[in-house]
């Protein structure tokens, strides 16, 4: 089974919600990379996703675009992330997914950066400039290294939409909760709880709710009708500042959702 999936529903097994929080690589300088990864791992985290800069993020809102661009301000690159990650590897038993747009992939060689990619740990790639129609570009080689490829499933996509990159999504489903960018949000809109328990009807891969989610009060709302949340603007916020007291508490959230 994917490694991601395992991970997600040991916790939910567990009577916990999967939490899984976004970092920007980089950001802060690559130094901080292990640190702030094992730290979380200590906190209880499911898995990490792992955000490689990217000059034209289109699909980032400003927090993390601006953590992209201090990033990349300190010469990160794919490569230099990928190196980083191998170097303590064995200390991670939690799966990362990196979050790269398809430009670097590409620049880095599809078969080189699925085997690096492995043995950094990575277990799962989200391409968010990458259409399902496109997918079998990177799949066979992300396949043959044992990498999942997950599909964001946005709210406006169509039924028939939705049931296809359902199908296809590996490791989990990343529903998308608003119509938009990433970012904190105070609120969302819409019967999103119909949503979310319709593209569970397709599949038993697990679906998470991701875009937004910025207080325990949310991942306790969105973790009583999924499988669990991704949290990023308010994590690479509360790095910034150091504060680990909201990262603690935003974790501890997603263990006290009652499971449906
Ligand atoms: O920042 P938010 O609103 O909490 O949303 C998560 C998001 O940042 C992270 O998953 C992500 C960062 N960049 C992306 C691009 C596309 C999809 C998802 C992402």
């Amino acid at each position: 089974m994917s490694r991601i999936k395992e991970a997600i529903l040991e916790t939910n097994l567990q009577g916990h919600k999967a939490f899984i929080p976004y970092i920007m690589a980089g950001d802060g300088g690559l130094e901080t990379l292990k640190p702030t990864i094992l730290k979380l791992q200590e906190l209880g985290v499911t898995a990490i996703e792992v955000g490689i800069p990217f000059t034209d993020p289109v699909a980032d809102g400003p927090t993390i675009e601006e953590a992209g661009r201090r990033a990349l301000a300190k010469g990160t690159t794919l490569r230099k992330v990928l190196e980083t990650l191998a170097t303590f590897a064995d200390e991670v038993a939690i799966p990362l997914v990196a979050m790269t747009y398809l430009n670097p992939i590409l620049a880095y060689g599809i078969d080189d950066f699925a085997k690096d990619a492995y043995k950094a740990g990575i277990r799962g790639v989200i391409i968010p400039d990458m259409p399902l129609e496109e997918s079998e570009l990177v799949h066979p080689s992300l396949q043959a290294a044992g990498i999942d490829l997950v599909q964001l499933v946005s709210l406006t996509s169509t039924p028939g939409r939705i049931e296809k990159l359902t199908k296809a999504s590996e490791g989990f489903i990343y529903a998308v909760t608003v119509n938009g960018i990433t970012g904190a949000r105070s609120s969302f809109e819409g019967n999103l709880e119909d949503h979310f328990k319709t593209i569970q009807s397709y599949t038993d891969t697990p679906v998470l709710a991701g875009f937004g989610i910025s207080t325990p009060e949310h991942v306790k709302q969105f973790g009583s009708f999924t499988s669990g949340v991704i949290v990023g603007s308010k994590i690479v916020d509360c790095l910034t500042k150091g504060d680990w007291e909201t990262i603690e508490n935003l974790v501890k959230a997603s263990k006290a959702v009652p499971l449906a």
